[in-house]
């Protein structure tokens, strides 16, 4: 089937290459024009025949001017689908502005990151039975071969909720590994820290691809001496546990793995600087000055 994908970075791009693959015919649009197939997205739309399906992968800051640029070249009957991770209460407004002109709404989580390309696409599909139906060869080019890997999460904005819980549960594996790893490199007893992570690939209740994954990390840099523990975070789990807050759901890993992304872009910690003072205040314990 005709596809039009606007949007050829790092997921896009690979999107692109794995439809093709499986018969698709993809026509890409980019802002970089070394990437794009097309010089516009008037020419992406003129390209597509009606009904036309429009896959909108950009970073979640300039979804919605996209797909209202796209709305406005779009007819009736047409579909765009949000696979980007946009935050779920964006949907229903999109979907309700897009549903004025006859055109069809699906948010889509998608999960596999750099790997997609090779292993497939996990995805998380929030619209209409209808819509989804209209898409099924593109989910089934995109999805990992096998059984699991999709799912009709719901009504729109299912996918992008659905996506929201796998990534503040991302949040709080990757973590429970990472202070595992403190642990074991704190240890005066394991001396073969790298080699337990690669122990536990196999037999073990903790295997997982987040754990393959730090042993790939692990066999570049044992020590991991070459990065910073600064990390960043893109909104998933702050969205995350902005829906624990409002439905009083006790998320305390997740919240605990968010916070911890904060603290790592702290030089020095104003709140222990306060916990500092007050031990020195009541009680006149040291402090270290700086
Ligand atoms: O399932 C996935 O492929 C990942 O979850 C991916 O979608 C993720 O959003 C970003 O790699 C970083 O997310 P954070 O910035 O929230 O850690």
């Amino acid at each position: 089937m005709q596809l039009g994908l606007v949007g050829l970075g790092r997921m896009g791009g690979n999107m692109r290459e794995r439809l093709r693959a499986a018969g698709h015919e993809v026509v890409g649009f980019d802002h970089n024009a070394e990437l794009s197939d097309v010089a516009s997205l008037p020419e992406l739309v003129e390209k597509l025949s009606a009904p036309r399906a429009v896959w909108v992968m950009v970073p979640a800051g300039v979804t919605d001017a996209t797909i209202d640029e796209l709305a406005a070249l779009l007819d009736s009957g047409d579909i765009i689908i949000d696979g980007g991770n946009s935050r779920f209460s964006d949907d229903a407004p999109r979907a309700e502005r897009l549903n004025e002109h006859g055109i069809g709404y699906l948010d889509v989580g998608v999960s596999g990151g750099v790997w997609g390309r090779q292993n497939g696409y996990a995805l998380m599909v929030g619209g209409s039975e209808e819509h989804v139906g209209q898409l099924m060869p593109i989910f089934e080019a995109l999805k990992p071969e096998g059984e699991f890997g999709f799912v009709h999460a719901g009504p729109v904005g299912a996918g992008h909720y659905a996506k929201m819980v796998h990534n503040g549960i991302e949040y709080g594996l990757m973590h429970a590994y990472a202070e595992g790893y403190e642990l074991l490199a704190a240890s005066e007893l394991v001396t073969n820290v790298p080699g337990v992570f690669k122990s536990w690939r196999e037999g073990t209740v903790v295997r997982s691809w987040l754990l393959d994954l730090l042993d790939r990390a692990l066999d570049e840099d044992p020590e991991l001496a070459e990065l910073s523990g600064y990390t960043e975070d893109t909104g998933e789990g702050r969205w995350t546990v902005d829906e624990a807050v409002r439905l009083a759901v006790p998320l305390n890993v997740i919240t605990a793995s968010l916070f911890a992304r904060f603290a790592s872009r702290q030089d020095d910690s104003p709140a222990m600087k306060a916990v500092a003072a007050l031990r020195q205040q009541f009680g006149g314990h040291a402090v270290r000055k700086r």
